[in-house]
């Protein structure tokens, strides 16, 4: 008989939700167990996407449970959490968050889980590093979904700008799911060839200016959307989605996760947002682009901003017991 692919959802709020009608929707995972401290929220949620299952590819089984579900799950998906109001950044939610996550990942790992977190909810780096200390688990194990949206929404904006297929734009956003992230210019390219090269053989349709407005753009989406209705959820459930098939179906994708750097671009003991090979063990391997000097600066001083936001909480959990 084939192995059943279980994932547990913890948070079922406007991404979480997203995230279940995402996956159903492309049918990723045999099983979906839905948690969340809101029991009427959550349970309506499974009672109303099971009406959908007529409709969706695959058999597939979902139903609002408890931690004890966890045990038995492959992956565990946290999108539990406070989200920022208009004005907020992401790093404002660092202390109530990092406490919900103490309560989260210790009930996981009482229920005997043994398998992958991917956590979502902000400050998504801290947030991640966090996941893994008090989980205990291998930091290969516990993933960050990082800059797997910024990432997206560059490819989105510079497919509109190039007019080309967002599938054929290849450029990555690194560091800090937030404020201090950076676009990796030095190794964009639409279908190979280099941004650069593509604006200066067009001069009268593009200017090299542009992309500062297009990262601008990707660096404050989340503040535009917020603004407009409150959150953002769609283009992270599919995101989620993405990396939850990278690893339960083994594929071997490069996204841009947040993951724990052991030296890897000059940083250790950290997760932040890089390129990774990500598979059914998790994440395989870093990828270590070569960066240029900007951009190395860049990625040093995003990391400095996690580190120094992490810093008091890391000893008020894991140094002041
Ligand atoms: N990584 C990314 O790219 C993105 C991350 N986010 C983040 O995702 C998180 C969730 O955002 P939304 O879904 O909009 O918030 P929401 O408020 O709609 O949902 C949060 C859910 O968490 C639940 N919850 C809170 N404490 C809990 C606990 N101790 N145990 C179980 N469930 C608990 C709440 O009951 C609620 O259903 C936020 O931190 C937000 O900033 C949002 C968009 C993109
Ligand atoms: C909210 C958030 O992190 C985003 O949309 O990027």
């Amino acid at each position: 008989m084939e192995r059943v692919n279980r994932v547990a959802l913890i948070g079922t709020g406007f991404v979480g939700s997203s995230y279940a009608f995402a996956l159903l929707n492309q049918g990723v995972a045999d099983e979906l167990v839905m948690i969340d401290l809101n029991k009427d929220k959550s349970e309506g949620d499974a009672m109303d996407l099971n009406h959908g299952l007529p409709f969706a590819p695959g058999s597939q089984r979902i139903w609002f449970g408890d931690y004890s579900d966890c045990k038995d799950a492959d992956l565990v998906v946290i999108t539990a959490g406070a989200n920022q109001k208009p004005g907020e950044t992401r790093l404002d939610l660092v202390e109530k968050n990092s406490k919900i996550f103490k309560e989260i990942v210790t009930s996981v790992m009482k229920s005997g889980f043994d398998g992958i977190f991917v956590v979502a909810t902000n400050p998504v780096d801290i947030l991640t590093y966090m996941t893994w200390k008090f989980s205990g688990l291998p930091s290969h194990r516990v993933i960050g979904s990082g800059t797997i949206l910024d990432t997206a929404r560059l490819r989105y904006l510079l497919s509109d700008y190039f007019n080309v297929d967002a599938r054929n734009v290849h450029a990555y956003i690194m560091g800090e799911h937030g404020d201090s992230e950076l676009p990796v210019w030095s190794h964009a390219n639409i279908g190979g060839r280099s941004v650069f090269d593509r604006i200066h053989e067009r001069p009268s349709d593009y200017k090299v200016e542009d992309l500062d407005d297009i990262f601008i753009n990707v660096r404050d989406a989340a503040y535009h959307i917020i603004q407009r209705k409150g959150a953002t959820y769609y283009g992270i459930a599919m995101g989620l989605v993405r990396l939850t098939k990278a690893i339960l179906h083994n594929e071997n994708s490069v996204l841009t996760v947040s993951a724990y750097l052991e030296g890897e671009y000059g940083e250790d003991d950290i997760y932040i947002g890089v390129p990774a090979i990500v598979n059914r063990s998790g994440i395989r391997e870093v990828l270590k682009l070569n960066l240029d000097r900007v951009e190395e600066d860049q990625f040093r001083q995003s990391a400095g901003v996690l580190r120094e936001t992490m810093e008091p909480l890391v000893q008020k959990f894991f140094e002041n017991k």
